[in-house]
């Protein structure tokens, strides 16, 4: 599912203005949510809320647990905007439809992307209900050429070849593991590798092994490529998996994951999500420079 679809600066231009236009809010933080964490957009205040459906050029949420609403308020005092369903590659979304609105963001004056999602855990000492901070990630649609970027370089967004391994910020790594300690969570906190799949099946056995002797900690079906778009535009990155099933690798379990036991772990610790994306985003410093390393 390779596409050639090319999205203009123009288009996400015309999708951040429409936006401009309805809010008063000016986002610096930006969320994604993943399944089951939709309610990370309930705290916000004084919200502006938008369907998807309404927003001009945005593709629309076709998976349960994400509502496909994006919604825009303040959370201790810092303004932002979140996005309550994301698109997944599986849906039939091209991956430049599937980062939409991360670019539609950067035009927003947004500097920080939060993203989240659901995952499987594979290493061995992971539960779940484990909240992992994502180190880094292992883009498999991306080492076979199934990439956003590919296509024409936009430079007005970035380079043609960006580097990514400092993609996760390791300043906002750390200040979230230490609220986690101060929150009394740090039981269940991780730090680990995240790597997309494809999806929409779950993993066979032999590519849960497969991915365990790779050195990936938790698997899951999206973020990597907004990560890959948000790291090319110059956005600031901190990524969460909500450990929400132990991916099967031996013949003799006799387990198997299937999605709503994945909404249900999002269900029992959206509180504990919330309040480390809060407080994260309460102490988190926003430039007012729009451009990231601009000195
Ligand atoms: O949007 P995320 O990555 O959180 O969703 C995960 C991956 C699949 O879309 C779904 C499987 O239950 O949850
Ligand atoms: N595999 C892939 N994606 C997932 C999983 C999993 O086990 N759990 C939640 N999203």
């Amino acid at each position: 599912m390779h596409s050639k679809e090319q999205i203009s600066h123009d288009d996400y231009q015309k999708t951040a203005d429409w936006l401009t236009s309805h809010t008063k809010h000016r986002p610096k933080v930006a969320i994604i949510c993943g399944s089951g964490l939709g309610m990370l957009a309930d705290s916000l205040k004084c919200q502006d809320a938008f369907a998807y459906s309404d927003i001009p050029g945005f593709p629309q949420s076709t998976v349960q647990g994400h509502a496909g609403r994006l919604v825009f308020g303040e959370l201790k005092g810092k303004t932002c905007v979140c996005m309550q369903g994301r698109f997944h590659m599986y849906e039939g979304h091209s991956l430049c439809k599937t980062t939409f609105p991360v670019r539609v963001f950067k035009l927003l004056g947004v500097e920080t992307l939060i993203v989240t999602n659901a995952a499987g855990s594979l290493a061995d000492g992971f539960h779940p209900g484990d909240i992992m901070i994502i180190k880094d990630h292992v883009n498999f649609p991306g080492l076979v050429g199934l990439n956003p970027l590919s296509g024409p370089n936009d430079d007005k967004f970035g380079p043609r070849f960006p580097a990514m391994s400092d993609c996760y910020d390791k300043g906002l790594r750390c200040l979230a593991m230490d609220i986690a300690k101060q929150q009394g969570v740090a039981g269940f906190m991780q730090e680990g590798v995240y790597a997309m799949v494809g999806g929409p099946n779950f993993e066979t056995i032999a590519e849960a092994r497969l991915l365990h002797r790779l050195g990936v900690d938790a698997v899951g079906m999206s973020t990597a490529p907004e990560v890959v778009v948000a790291a090319h535009c110059g956005l600031r990155v901190f990524g969460l998996s909500l450990i929400t099933n132990k991916v099967v690798k031996s013949y003799e379990d006799s387990e198997s994951v299937n999605h709503e036991g994945v909404l249900e772990v999002g269900r029992l610790r959206s509180q504990a999500v919330q309040q480390l994306v809060t407080e994260l985003i309460s102490r988190m410093e926003i430039n007012n420079n729009i451009v990231k390393n601009a000195d």
